[in-house]
């Protein structure tokens, strides 16, 4: 686009570009007729992000010769499940969208996620592009292919990889969005930089993120397209990226996903810092600073759900296999290190978290 956005490839086959800066909504047909040709496009959204900014993508997109159809589902990680992705996918068929047509996915990570796996099965799979419309998509779910939905069992467990062909972040967005969601990408990003990064780490410590969100976002999507780009499938590095999310998805899971994706993690995040300093696994005191943290920006640091509970509900993760279960271990803020440890010690570790 042009020389004030930021612009971050992200190497996998094919490779795409991630565009960062202000104002990209309504610049964004252009951009995606060039990369795309002029071809029909189906916007998915949900019914908050749609008076917001449907009209201007609308626009933007019939603007640059492309034949534009959306559809609005309601709002919420509630309705990231499978009776919305039918929904989608009859929406899809039902505007006769052909393999050369386009989903373009405008939202946050609950619409990210589900127009990403609509996308990779309809027609056993047409291109996508994220539009991200929240910090948290912006810094993490728009970019690296993870697409799903939630089951009875528990988050994400029907889903499919499947890499977007562009993702377009308008920072402009993150201006209409309320505190506690807001709060739910700077979880996120400060798990990146417990990850890989104390500097960004340091930009959330204070609480008054004063930072460009557009450096912000660049850092974390420059971090996570080098992990993705190593390692797509998640057999090894990736696993990083589910730092806090054990305990953290749990604790959606025992909410009956009333507590949100950001908030979960942030609590999961604390839980399992305390659980790897109380345990001796960290290079030095951590799990104080990191709770401070998080506190600051408004996110939990416990939960009031027993060890047991989440427990039990972390028995569906994904990064378990057969009876052992991959942790990401907090060394200190900047590294981490994955630790398989079998299913049955689980529940101490979490305990030692909670009590800590
Ligand atoms: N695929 C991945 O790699 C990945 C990574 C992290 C999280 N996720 C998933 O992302 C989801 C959480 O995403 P989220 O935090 O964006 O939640 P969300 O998509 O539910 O959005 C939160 C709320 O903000 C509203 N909203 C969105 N943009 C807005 C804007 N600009 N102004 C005002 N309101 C706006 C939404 O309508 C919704 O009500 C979870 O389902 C999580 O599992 C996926
Ligand atoms: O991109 C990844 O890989 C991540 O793990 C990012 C996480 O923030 C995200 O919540 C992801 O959806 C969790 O993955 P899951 O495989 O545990 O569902
Ligand atoms: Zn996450």
């Amino acid at each position: 686009m042009t020389d004030s956005i930021r612009t971050i490839p992200v190497r996998v086959q094919p490779s795409y570009d991630v565009s960062i800066g202000s104002g990209l909504l309504g610049r964004c047909g252009d951009y995606l007729a060039a990369l795309l040709g002029q071809r029909k496009i189906a916007v998915l959204t949900d019914d908050t992000v749609a008076p917001l900014y449907l009209d201007t993508v609308t626009a933007a997109l019939e603007g640059a010769g492309f034949t534009v159809c959306s559809h609005v589902f309601p709002a919420g990680e509630g309705h990231k499940d499978l009776s919305t992705l039918a929904e989608l996918l009859e929406f899809l068929s039902s505007e006769h969208l052909t393999r050369t047509d386009c989903v373009a996915a405008l939202g946050g990570g609950v619409v990210g996620d589900m127009a990403g796996f609509a996308a990779a099965v309809y027609l056993r799979g047409i291109r996508y592009v994220q539009l991200p419309t929240t910090l948290l998509a912006a810094v993490d779910s728009s970019v690296g292919g993870k697409t799903a939905v939630d089951l009875t069992a528990g988050k994400n467990l029907a889903g499919a990889f499947c890499q977007p062909a562009a993702v377009i972040c308008d920072t402009d967005c993150l201006k209409t969005l309320p505190p506690d969601v807001f709060a739910d990408g700077a979880a996120e990003a400060v798990k990146t930089g417990v990850l890989s990064d104390e500097g960004l780490f340091a930009l959330f410590e204070d609480g008054t993120l004063t930072a460009d969100p557009g450096e912000v976002i660049a850092r974390c999507v420059a971090y996570k397209a080098g992990v993705v780009e190593r390692d797509e499938k998640e057999q090894g590095e990736r696993k990083l990226l589910n730092l806090g999310h054990t305990v953290g998805h749990a604790i959606e899971k025992c909410s009956g996903y009333a507590i949100p994706h950001g908030h979960a993690v942030a609590a999961g995040l604390a839980v399992i810092a305390r659980s790897a300093e109380t345990l001796g696994w960290t290079k030095e005191p951590i799990a104080g600073r990191i709770a401070a943290c998080l506190a600051k920006n408004g996110l939990p640091t416990g939960t009031d759900f027993s060890a047991e509970a989440l427990a039990e509900a972390a028995l569906s993760d994904k990064k378990r296999a057969g009876g052992d279960i991959t942790l990401v271990i907090p060394r200190k803020i900047g590294a981490c290190q994955l630790r398989k440890v079998p299913v049955a010690e689980l529940l101490p570790i979490i305990r030692a978290g909670l009590e800590a």
